[in-house]
Parts: structure tokens; C-alpha cells; sequence
């Protein structure tokens, strides 16, 4: 069965994403020069927003990433932030940008980066391909956002729920009835 019938809407196509991985990149290609860029990717979920963005910056810059969850299977943040694995490197005089696939409760992302803080890197910034501002928890803003998007549990481009949907190559609205049965 196909996964798009458990989709309500979709929010951003293929080509929006594409697009706005272009844009990012140049922005950040711009931002960046002369500087110790490393990418710190939080996965799963914005393993595939890496991919498209690392592509689009045309600078050197290096990749690492930890596995940090708090959704577990559901719709909701347990608010319980999870390091599952840690980075492999030193972070001194590096210019991490940590890049996420959203940005909802903000839980996650304040955590690490005030984790990474502590390990004294040069810099740290957070890029975020979505932002839902209406959930924030936290006082926690990204300095690249993508997309906002509304109060809906969303999937796709990396997004899960329950570990699914992941591989749609769109940004979809999930439809309540396939998290509330
Ligand atoms: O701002 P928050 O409310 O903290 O939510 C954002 C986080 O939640 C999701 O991760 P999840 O814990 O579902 O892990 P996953 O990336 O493996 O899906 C998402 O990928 C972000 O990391
Ligand atoms: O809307 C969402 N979808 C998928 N994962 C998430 N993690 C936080 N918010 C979301
Ligand atoms: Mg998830």
C-alpha cells in the first residue's frame, strides 16, 4: 500500500525543497568563507536535508553527527532528550552548524546546543529545514529556517512517524486518524 494515502496535504513539494536547499546553501556558502565549517547532523531525521544541503554549499566542510531522540514512537516530545551517540571529534576552534530537519518544541535543539557550547567550538549556529513557532517550549530560535510550517505533525523528507514515512521525497500534513486509532 502506498504511504501518500495516509498523507492529508502536501506542504512542500520535491521542487520547493530542492529550491530552498539551493538557496540555503548559497547562503551559507557565503556565510562561511575562510571559516572551520563542520556540519553536525542530528539523526535521524535530518539525515536527508544533509544530503541535499551539503550539495548545495560549495565550501570545504566536514560531517559528523549524533543520534539524540525524544519522540520515540509518538506525536508528542517526551521532553526527555536522549543522547543515543555522541560525536567522534574534538570541537575547538570549529564553526559548527548544527542542521536539523525541524524545529517543534525545541527541546532537542536548546539541549544540544548548549551541549556543544560547552566544548568550546569557535562558533555554533543551527540551520533548520522546517520551524513550527507555535510549539515552542523554549526560547530557541534558528538562524536558518526553510520553511514554517503549522501546527500539524508532518512527515516525509526525513520525517518520521513511528520510523515511517521517512522516504517520501515530499513534506506532507499525516492525517490524525493513522496516530489517534
Ligand atoms: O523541537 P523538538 O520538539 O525537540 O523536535 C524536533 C526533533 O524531533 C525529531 O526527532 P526524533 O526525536 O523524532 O528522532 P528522529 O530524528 O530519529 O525521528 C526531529 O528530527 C528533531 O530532532
Ligand atoms: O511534526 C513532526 N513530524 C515528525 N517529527 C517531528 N518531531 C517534532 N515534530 C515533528
Ligand atoms: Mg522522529
Amino acid at each position: 500500500m502506498s504511504q501518500s494515502n495516509d498523507i492529508l496535504q502536501v506542504l512542500l513539494t520535491e521542487e520547493q525543497l530542492k529550491a530552498k536547499c539551493a538557496e540555503m546553501g548559497a547562503q551559507i556558502t557565503k556565510d562561511y568563507q575562510g571559516k572551520n565549517l563542520l556540519l553536525v547532523t542530528v539523526l535521524k531525521g535530518a539525515v536527508v536535508y544533509l544530503a541535499d544541503l551539503m550539495r548545495c554549499i560549495d565550501l570545504p566542510c566536514a560531517i559528523d553527527f549524533m543520534v539524540v531522540s525524544s519522540y520515540g514512537s509518538g506525536v508528542k516530545t517526551s521532553g526527555v532528550v536522549k543522547i543515543v551517540k555522541d560525536l567522534d571529534q574534538d570541537l575547538s576552534g570549529k564553526d559548527i552548524l548544527i542542521v536539523e530537519d525541524i524545529l517543534d518544541s525545541g527541546m532537542t535543539l536548546s539541549y544540544l546546543k548548549g551541549l556543544l557550547q560547552g566544548r568550546n567550538p569557535a562558533s555554533i549556529r543551527i540551520a533548520t529545514l522546517l520551524d513550527k513557532p507555535s510549539r515552542r517550549k523554549v526560547d530557541l530560535q534558528a538562524d536558518y529556517v526553510g520553511y514554517e510550517v503549522p501546527d500539524e505533525f508532518v512527515v516525509g523528507y526525513g520525517l518520521d512517524y513511528d520510523e515511517k514515512y521517512r522516504n517520501l521525497p515530499y513534506v506532507g500534513i499525516l492525517k490524525p486518524e493513522v496516530y489517534t486509532k
